[in-house]
């Protein structure tokens, strides 16, 4: 495992950082659990998110169950596996089953197209694993009805196929074992971004094929490291991402090139948005971009070349990662461990969800099958679509950044029809023009700025946090779209296309209250509302 810096000022900035790091004593200090690194405000939490450290050893316990359960589910043929969680509770197994190639259907959706395509898709051989660790988060809440029903319809016992990962007396738990579900209990000291080695991250990667046994070897392997004063990846890397974004250098451009470990950064961005994003301060990680020339940006590579290089396998990036997060929330002087902001957006998404009917608003503009609400930023009336996103992008503070919202289905772009015969690149063309995420790249070649995307919504769950507790430089862009065919939840008044749709509106107004520019277009056909998003945008 290596962290090593490509730029002379950088190699110096963190050397000097993680010396004087070392010298105030926090290796040994976050070696064995002290809570008081993060200042008296951050030391209640810090004394119960400090286990993540002991996880390469004490998660072995986990393996024997894990193994009996996978086991069962492939002598019972229970070939498809559905992890439905948000943030932490799905990003970690979705990097480590996407590195070993083994294929897992995670729902981290409240989007009734894409529920419905994973809800359709091999029934009768799922399995499902939901994981939360509050065991409250509304989102999985929902997928476990849905699921519960769908089964019971299809006439198949739900305790035979619904499995649950939980802190040890969440009302998750309470649920599960009423039901008789199998219930893993995770380890309550590791927050939910620190939990890539608990049961969240071995149980569904376990079950869909992935060797969680090496990963825990790999993280195993630096943990001595990281207790080091010096050649300690985990303190060299905090100090430079902490001591960079101290001094301007906050958005982090995340890279894993064509490395084996593939997704990392949609994983490290929640780590490290939801972590450092709050007190108006932050760093912003911007995945799926090119590195531009902006000077407050710096290029992180996961095993392929950047200004800081990040190089060594899955087990020990997780961890090396966490402990860099935790070490630049100490440099930047902010709590690591708790996410203030996000639960204003859930809050409004409840009061909302309280009323008669969602208060959408009066389109400013209607451009095809695209409707603008919201304030536009700039001066009068804007002509159409174009107009909108150079408006958007010239709204952008010099040192801030835009951020693309979408309220869609993420495997939607799929299902565009391509030629008989095609090849596979004309494929990825067909795929890339029917996509709302190829809409990011084609904003951010037009500003020198840093576009971000999000898919809501999962990115509330990660960098919801910064945008709304970061530093207020931020611009935005929501994407929702007309729902055909919704979806009941079960026991509950809504139904998932009201709660997707209450989701952008209460983080809309959360993002409103703070003065940000924020603007909704809602595709009132969502593929002829795509194209003309990426028309649009070729126009600007
Ligand atoms: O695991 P859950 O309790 O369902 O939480 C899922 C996610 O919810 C929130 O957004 C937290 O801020 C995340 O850190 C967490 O991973």
């Amino acid at each position: 495992m290596s962290v090593t810096f490509g730029e002379d000022d950088l190699t110096e900035l963190a050397a000097e950082t993680a010396g004087r790091l070392a010298a105030e004593g926090v290796p040994q200090a976050l070696a064995s659990g002290d809570s008081r690194l993060w200042g008296p405000e951050a030391q209640a939490e810090a004394a119960v998110r400090l286990g993540w450290l002991n996880l390469p050893h004490t998660s072995r316990e986990l393996l024997p169950e894990i193994d009996a359960l996978v086991r069962r589910a492939r002598a019972e043929g229970l070939d498809h596996v559905v992890l439905a969680g948000m943030g932490g509770s799905s990003l970690a197994p979705e990097v480590i089953t996407a590195s070993d190639d083994v294929p897992l259907t995670v729902l981290d959706t409240t989007d009734p197209g894409q529920v419905r395509r994973a809800l359709s898709d091999r029934l009768e051989s799922t399995i499902l694993v939901v994981a939360s660790k509050s065991g409250g988060t509304v989102e999985t809440d929902s997928h476990r009805r849905i699921y519960e029903k769908a089964f019971r319809d299809a006439g198949i016992d739900p305790a035979s196929r619904i499995v649950v990962v939980t802190d040890p007396g969440s009302p998750l738990e309470q649920t599960a074992r009423e039901a008789g579900y199998q219930v893993f209990l995770a380890d309550p000291n590791v927050g939910g971004r620190y939990s890539a080695l608990t049961a969240f991250g071995l149980v569904p990667s376990a079950l869909a094929g992935a060797d969680v046994e090496r990963l825990l070897d790999d993280a195993a392997e630096v943990l001595p490291l990281l207790s080091r004063t010096e050649g300690n990846p985990g303190l060299d890397l905090g100090a430079a991402l902490g001591a960079a974004a101290a001094a301007g250098r906050d958005k982090l451009v995340i890279e894993d090139g064509l490395s084996e470990i593939n997704g990392l950064p949609d994983w490290i961005e929640q780590l490290v948005a939801e972590s450092t994003g709050k007190s108006g301060k932050g760093i912003l990680p911007v995945v799926g971009a090119d590195p531009g020339d902006a000077e407050d940006e710096l290029l992180a590579g996961i095993d392929t070349d950047g200004v800081v290089t990040v190089a060594g396998p899955l087990g020990a990036q997780f961890l090396v990662w966490e402990y860099a997060t935790a070490v630049a929330g100490r440099v930047l002087g902010i709590d690591p461990f708790n996410q203030p902001n996000v639960s204003e957006s859930k809050e409004n998404t409840a009061a909302l969800l309280d009323r008669a009917e969602l208060p959408v608003g009066t389109p400013l503009l209607v451009d095809g099958p695209v409707e603008v609400y919201g304030e536009l930023p700039g001066d009068g009336e804007a002509k159409d679509l174009s107009d909108v996103f150079t408006r958007l992008l010239e709204a952008i503070p010099s040192d801030g950044y835009l951020a693309v919202m979408a309220y869609l289905d993420r495997e939607a772009a799929f299902d565009a029809p391509y030629a008989e015969g095609a090849s596979f690149e004309e494929m990825t063309d067909v795929w890339s023009g029917a996509d709302a995420a190829t809409l990011r790249g084609m904003l951010a070649i037009r500003t020198d700025r840093p576009v971000t995307f999000g898919w809501g919504p999962r990115f509330l769950h990660s960098t919801g946090q910064y945008h709304k507790g970061g530093p207020q430089n931020g611009a935005f862009l929501q994407i929702t779209g007309a729902v055909e065919n919704d979806l009941e939840v079960p026991g509950k008044p809504y139904t998932l296309g009201r709660l997707q749709l209450a989701q952008a509106l209460g983080d809309l107004g959360a993002l409103a209250g703070r003065g940000r520019p924020v603007v909704r277009l809602h595709l009132t056909d969502r593929v002829a509302g795509v194209a003309r998003l990426l028309a649009a945008a070729r126009e600007v």
